[in-house]
């Protein structure tokens, strides 16, 4: 487009072009939906005609388009969109016909003349500034879509850009499609500003701008007026744009090819499994633009029909995610982007999900019937290689699909140079340094396990994996993703590259309205305007992003009893304990004197000692050998604290007396043992150190053990696993460290899971316990998880479950204890121990009852509400979630010496026991 004429910019005025445009078509006047999106010149297109045989080129050109934007396509389906959004929002969202929408289908379209040099020819109207006493500043506030450019004298100018100008009183704002401020001014005469209208051309902040159409506040609000965030209401049905653009593509393009090679090639495809079979799950079938697009050989759509075998199996949540990630992949929700995140939470059974969707897609496509995918890639945690081999075995045997595993003695080579294999499993570390040899095979899928490692773009994997050019792109992750703004941002643009602009586009549109509206200071406007920013990302976004939670699968699975246990703590430990918050290490740290690590020094020596005082024992004497011992903050830590050891203390002949944690684990190990024989156990630490007296206690009893740690080699972690899930295996307890083995793990072959440390993070302890509650589990699964009473432990659950661990709802794997700041006031009472109470949890429950003579029924009443319940459980609706306060209020609970305890494991503990907490989950009167 071109100027001609502008007139410079005046200070102090705002001023009016008349500008006739030489090639707006005049039908588009007054249809603001009508306007023609601003196509640089440098893009500029030949004019199309109708003919058929410009066709191919046509394509291109709706390709080319489509690739530039974010065309959504919600093909009517019920499903889209409903990710975390009301309905209705979405749906005003998907069928907004908005300016957007129609620009593309004219910049797309070969029936539309467009003239992409307007030449304007006017004179400048002028609209004086308002001297501001007769008129209210704020009644006005209005939003047009404009084209920009710089002002300047020149006769043949250019538009630069599309933009937002947005009026609001007496002032306006012009902002580029990125959010970002280009030209503002203020003072002008409301009776003016109201008469602006499309077409009018005016000068502003140094620019000048043309009227392309009015936004709705509806449309600028949500931020669908800017050009990504126009991705929902850019959203393109692709059947309307078939029809509007290419009415018949299937018969022009088959004008291509020998018709009787054709008919003959048609006979031929059918669907590889009956669709009208009972039962038979069949997929999306690929609407007219999808056809245009992708079926350039005009071969017949034949039904892709998931196989009956595996169908056989599947949960109905399984069968909707299959559904879900099929139309994503294929690009079929989201026009020209194959990406999807499955969120589900843990045990849901996402592997199989995408063992189907491989199946499928590597033995069917909607074209002819050929296959869309001939080698998939499957990064993942180390510790889930041979998992995901397994499931592969599981659920296709060994002959259907070829998988190779790569570790120390498999070389990524070998799968290259094999036409046997098609998938691909890699470890995240492997993928790092067989880089090169990866990127040499051309892969057409490619799934993340445990994907929210990617959530920071800076890291090697990222990049390392953004560097492949597979299009076909998965993300699976049990952990939420949308915590952190900016994380989502970098997850969102692995999977589906561009779609929400630029980062620092993003971060204008999206993140900053949304962030400001969050805070307490936030005007109504910007709450509202943050708000609906909100919906609007979670309206996109909700198109290739499907989160499940447990609640789907409770049916399928055995009842869960949850208990957390308040442990006496030893005599040994009260007195170390005591010297310890004594030393004057603590005492400056409640000063604020010293460093932010110090205070991690001393939380770490206090879970230590609640572990057990060898442990404590042990970093003493190392510690000591230590040449930098004397300047250390430890010395202040640890002086004199030798001296409340027995003087023959030997960390190696530990007693389990001396810890109440391991006394009540020794008991109900030995409980568990007599009552269940045939039934496993999963023991959990945070650390190495506790998980070696771990295992010294097994020894001593004589149970057998395995034992999974960082230390086990990523080739031995599959078979140890299933060696203990067997019911041949002889093992009795599974020794794991939540760090090595906590995501992903299928420990079904245990149905009692302890939890002998707490971790900061909550994500951390409730990934572990989900270990053994999962599919295939066949026992009533009880869950325990110790605290020492009124220790630091205490304190860190409460941490987990209080308004200050839920802030955000940030429930992030990597946030580990570094990452939390301290205020005086939490250390003070971090460092505090409370002698003389049950449970400190329960006194800050502000429950009414006395935890003295709470009446604990039999577990088969339950949930009869009591005086102590105060209210009817509720189901958390994300179990990824850390329980509340509020939550945690109607657990069952009472102190260790209740008269009427008939749990039978709780009644052999109950002598170290100062109060138990309990939860069932699917309870039945067989437990
Ligand atoms: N339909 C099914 N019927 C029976 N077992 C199933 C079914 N689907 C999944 N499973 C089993 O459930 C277990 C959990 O599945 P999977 O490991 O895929 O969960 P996940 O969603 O990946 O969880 P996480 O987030 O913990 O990794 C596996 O042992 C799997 O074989
Ligand atoms: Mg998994």
């Amino acid at each position: 487009m071109e100027l001609e004429g502008g007139k410079q910019k005046q200070q102090g005025r705002l001023i009016l072009l008349n500008m006739r445009r030489s090639a707006a078509p005049s039908q588009l006047q007054g249809n603001p939906f009508k306007k023609p999106k601003f196509i640089s010149p440098a893009r500029s297109h030949p004019s199309p005609n109708e003919e058929v045989a410009k066709l191919n080129s046509d394509i291109k050109l709706f390709e080319v388009a489509a690739n530039k934007n974010n065309f959504l396509q919600p093909q009517n389906d019920p499903r889209t969109c409903n990710f975390n959004l009301p309905t209705k929002e979405c749906a005003k969202g998907i069928n907004h016909g908005d300016n957007y929408r129609e620009k593309y289908y004219l910049e797309a379209s070969t029936k539309t003349t467009l003239d992409l040099h307007h030449t304007v020819h006017s004179a400048p109207k002028e609209i004086t500034v308002s001297k501001g006493q007769e008129e209210k500043p704020d009644s006005l506030v209005k939003y047009f879509s404009v084209v920009w450019c710089k002002a300047s004298k020149k006769k043949h100018k250019k538009w630069e850009g599309d933009g937002v100008l947005i009026v609001k009183g007496k002032s306006f704002t012009l902002k580029d499609l990125e959010g970002k401020d280009i030209g503002r001014g203020t003072g002008y005469k409301l009776k003016e500003l109201e008469k602006i209208e499309e077409g009018q051309t005016m000068m502003i902040g140094g620019k000048e701008i043309e009227v392309m159409g009015i936004i709705s506040p509806d449309d600028f609000n949500s931020g669908r007026c800017f050009q990504f965030g126009g991705g929902c209401s850019a959203i393109l049905s692709s059947s309307q744009a078939a029809k509007k653009c290419f009415s018949n593509p299937f018969k022009s393009v088959c004008k291509l090819s020998s018709k009787e090679n054709k008919q003959n090639s048609f006979q031929s495809c059918k669907p590889r499994h009956d669709p009208y079979a009972p039962n038979s799950l069949v997929m999306l079938r690929p609407d007219k633009n999808h056809q245009w697009l992708f079926n350039k050989n005009c071969f017949p759509v034949v039904d892709v029909v998931i196989d009956p075998h595996l169908v056989y199996y599947l949960r109905p949540h399984q069968k909707e995610g299959i559904t879900f990630l099929y139309e994503c992949v294929m690009g079929m929700r989201v026009n020209g982007r194959c990406g999807a995140i499955l969120a589900d939470e843990m045990g849901l059974g996402k592997t199989l999900q995408c063992i189907s969707l491989i199946w499928t897609l590597q033995c069917q496509g909607p074209y002819g019937g050929k296959p869309i995918v001939k080698k998939t890639l499957i990064v993942t945690p180390g510790s889930l290689v041979n998992n995901w081999k397994k499931e592969f075995q599981k659920w296709l045997g060994i002959e259907r699909i070829k998988i190779f595993t790569v570790d120390q003695d498999h070389k990524v080579e070998e799968f290259t140079k094999s036409p046997f294999y098609s998938v691909l499993i890699i470890s995240y570390e492997m993928l790092l340094r067989s880089l090169d040899q990866i990127k040499n095979v051309k892969f057409d899928l490619l799934i993340c396990d445990e994907g929210h490692r990617l959530k920071n773009s800076t890291i090697k994997t990222t990049t390392a994996l953004i560097s492949l050019s597979c299009e076909k792109r998965i993300i699976l992750t049990g952990t939420p993703v949308q915590n952190d703004l900016q994380e989502f941002f970098t997850l969102i643009d692995f999977v589906n590259p561009g779609i929400l602009g630029s980062l620092s586009a993003y971060r204008k549109i999206y993140e900053e309205p949304i962030i400001i509206s969050r805070q307490p200071s936030a005007s109504e406007e910007e709450r509202e305007l943050g708000e609906q920013r909100a919906a609007e990302l979670t309206c996109l976004t909700g198109l290739f992003i499907l989160r499940r939670t447990q609640e789907v699968i409770n049916q399928y699975l055995p009842p869960k009893i949850e208990n957390v246990v308040f442990c006496r703590p030893g005599a040994l430990q009260i007195a170390l304990y005591r010297k310890l918050l004594n030393s004057q290490a603590v005492r400056f740290c409640l000063q604020g004197l010293l460093e932010n690590t110090s205070h991690l020094i001393c939380i770490g020596a206090l879970k230590k000692l609640c572990n057990h005082p060898c442990l404590l024992f042990g970093s003493i004497k190392e510690k000591e050998s230590n040449s930098t011992w004397d300047e250390s903050e430890e010395r202040n830590l640890y002086e004199g604290l030798m001296n409340v050891f027995p003087a023959d203390y030997n960390p190696i002949m530990f007693t389990e007396e001396e810890s109440g944690k391991l006394q009540v684990l020794s008991k109900l190990l030995a409980v568990i043992r007599e009552l269940r024989p045939a039934e496993k156990v999963v023991l959990v630490s945070n650390y190495t150190r506790t998980l070696d007296i771990l295992q010294e206690v097994c020894k001593r009893h004589g149970y057998a053990y395995t034992r999974l740690d960082g230390q086990t080699p990523i080739s031995q972690r599959q078979q140890i696993v299933d060696g203990f899930n067997s019911k041949y295996s002889s093992d009795f307890i599974f020794l794991l460290s939540s760090k090595a083995g906590g995501v992903g793990l299928n420990l079904i072959g245990g149905s009692h899971l302890i939890l002998y440390d707490i971790d900061w993070n909550p994500a951390t302890d409730i990934q572990a316990m989900s270990r053994v509650w999962r599919d295939g589990q066949k026992h009533p699964v009880h869950i325990y998880r110790l605290l020492t009473t009124g220790t630091i432990e205490e304190k860190i659950y409460q941490r987990q479950i209080s308004k200050q661990g839920l802030s955000g709802a940030v429930v992030d794997l990597s946030k580990t204890s570094d990452h939390i700041q301290f205020s005086v006031e939490e250390l003070k009472n971090l460092f505090t121990l409370h002698e003389s109470s049950h449970c400190v949890t329960h006194d800050l429950l502000d429950c009414e009852c006395t935890g003295e003579n709470h009446t604990g029924d039999s577990l088969e009443k339950l949930p009869v509400s009591r005086n102590c319940q105060l209210g009817p459980h509720q189901q958390k609706s994300d179990s990824l979630k850390p329980l509340s306060m509020s939550q945690l209020k109607q657990w069952r609970h009472f102190p260790g010496d209740h008269l009427n305890l008939t749990d039978p494991f709780l009644e052999r503990i109950r002598e170290n026991v100062s109060f138990f907490f309990q939860n069932i989950t699917n309870q039945t009167t067989a437990i």
